[in-house]
């Protein structure tokens, strides 16, 4: 049985980033992915990189303004080509980076624990024994097919991975579930030329975001042809010659539509799948995800979990984060842990992008705060005019007796950029006349947290 200081399962951001940091120490490490198609995890392979470039080339599919359906569909299939070279160009190189340190190596198997120290790795070449000393679980997550009738047996039933490899741009799409992935692919087939519908379960869209912000975001995303129906529930899938019929209830009212595609978009769960987690003794949370104390380490003080099989926020940077908090824990002074994230920005990346800090004006009230609150219209902004991108509207919720950021709304061209400074100007402590007087460049998007803020004085 080969002997590692570090095992660590699984080829995610905070994985591959422990592995290289734990072998500039000198650390004997092994790294198990059970995919060659997956070195470099979720976010390079299938997840954040090849739908930021959909995103992109769906942007520019637009400004070609192109007439017919196939001008569009030739179009989306380019844009496949070009989002399949870069993401095999960034998995060669993520593990290259691994494999060239003389420390690490790289095992391609299905890992699964036989006991605490001893884990199985199935591999094309037959089955083999590793022994870690330290065991960090880095597994991701995998997608929820909710129990609908037919969903299985639908030959037009995509996931977000499988419908990025249809070359097909869908003339009619259908998305179940309008969360994070429902709502940018909604953007970016809409924006190639797709119909879209979306159904969701939940009453009103975005309902966790500022009222007045989902609002904005249904108006423009309906600008572009996308169509919602809100709680709706959804009764069964069925392929016809036509295309698959999906039938669903919305407000006591029987309604079908009839789709080329279905992309389910329900929620990704913790990856613990095939671990044998009970074989080491590593305890599940009620929610199916490893139990984790704030420093990460799993029920068995040798074993760590990171990024989504923990649970929690499933960020590409929050894995990254788990991943400083666990090298502290080794070789710093132990003081980062979990309980260190006050204020964790996020992004959809619909076009505009809709990005968020801290709390909606609803939430603050809500939790007893007596707010100030401003509102800008993204069409008031210089720079949003002269790059003729004036959709959207960005809206700041200050605390009226400390004159503290308690968050913001951003729904504009730019805003996965701009809700990086406002997380900073909140990260520390700053009163709003910090972001309202600050020196921003000209003309930058920006700048308009200068006249955000200017409105909360008035
Ligand atoms: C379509 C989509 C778009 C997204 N967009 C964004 C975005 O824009 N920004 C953002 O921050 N986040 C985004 N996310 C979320 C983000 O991708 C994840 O939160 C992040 O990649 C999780 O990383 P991780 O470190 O937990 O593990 P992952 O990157 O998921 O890696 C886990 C790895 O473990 C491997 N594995 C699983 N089980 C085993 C086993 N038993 N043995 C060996 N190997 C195993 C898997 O094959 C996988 O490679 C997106 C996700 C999706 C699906
Ligand atoms: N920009 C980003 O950072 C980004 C992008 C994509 C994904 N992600 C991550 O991936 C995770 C998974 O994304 P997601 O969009 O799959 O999940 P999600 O949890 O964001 O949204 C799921 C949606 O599906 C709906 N739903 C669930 N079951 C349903 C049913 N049976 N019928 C109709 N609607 C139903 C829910 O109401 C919800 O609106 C997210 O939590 C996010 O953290 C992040």
């Amino acid at each position: 049985m080969e002997h590692y200081e570090a095992i660590i399962i699984g080829f995610g951001k905070g994985g591959k980033t422990l592995a290289a940091a734990l072998a500039d120490r000198g650390r004997k490490v092994a790294v198990i992915e059970q995919s060659k198609l997956m070195y470099g995890g979720t976010c390079i392979n299938i997840g954040c990189i090849p739908t930021k470039a959909l995103v992109h080339h769906s942007k520019l599919s637009q400004i070609k303004r192109l007439s017919s359906f196939e001008d569009q569909a030739a179009e989306y299939r380019s844009a496949l080509d070009k989002k399949s070279s870069l993401i095999a160009a960034l998995r060669q190189k993520n593990f290259e980076n691994l494999d060239k340190k003389e420390t690490v190596t790289i095992y391609t198997g299905k890992a699964a624990f036989a006991s605490p120290h001893a884990i199985s790795v199935q591999t094309e070449n037959g089955d083999m024994m590793l022994h870690g000393e330290q065991i960090y679980i880095n597994t991701g997550a995998t997608i929820t097919i909710p129990d609908i009738e037919g969903i299985h047996e639908s030959q037009r039933v995509y996931t977000s991975t499988t419908l990025m490899e249809e070359t097909a741009l869908p003339k009619r799409l259908v998305i179940i579930g309008a969360g994070y992935i429902g709502l940018e692919f909604a953007s970016i087939y809409a924006g190639f030329g797709s119909e879209v519908i979306v159904l969701d379960s939940h009453r009103d869209l975005l309902e966790t975001e500022d009222g007045e912000i989902a609002q904005a975001v249904r108006s423009s995303l309906e600008k572009k042809g996308v169509v919602f129906h809100n709680g709706a529930t959804i009764q069964y899938v069925r392929d016809t010659e036509h295309g698959a019929v999906i039938a669903y209830m919305e407000a006591d009212h029987k309604r079908q539509e009839t789709a080329d595609a279905v992309l389910v978009a329900t929620g990704r769960k913790p990856n613990v799948e095939g671990l044998q987690l009970p074989n080491a003794g590593i305890a599940i949370t009620d929610r199916g995800a490893i139990q984790v104390n704030e420093y990460l380490q799993t029920t068995v003080p040798h074993i760590f979990a990171m990024g989504d099989v923990k649970g929690g926020l499933q960020f590409t940077y929050i894995s990254l984060d788990d991943q400083r908090i666990i090298m502290d824990h080794l070789y710093g002074n132990k003081r980062r842990t979990t309980h260190d994230r006050q204020f964790v920005p996020y992004s959809v990346f619909i076009d505009p992008p809709l990005s968020r800090v801290g709390l909606t004006e609803q939430e603050a009230i809500a939790k007893g705060h007596e707010v100030k609150i401003a509102r800008l219209p993204a069409a008031a902004i210089p720079r949003a005019k002269l790059n003729e991108e004036t959709e959207g509207l960005l809206k700041a919720v200050v605390d009226a007796q400390t004159d503290r950021i308690l968050g913001c709304s951003l729904f504009c061209a730019d805003s996965h950029e701009m809700i990086n400074i406002v997380q900073i100007a909140m990260e520390t402590g700053q009163s709003f006349t910090f972001l309202r007087d600050h020196i921003f460049t000209h003309p930058s998007m920006s700048e308009s947290l200068n006249d955000l803020f200017q409105l909360i004085s008035r």
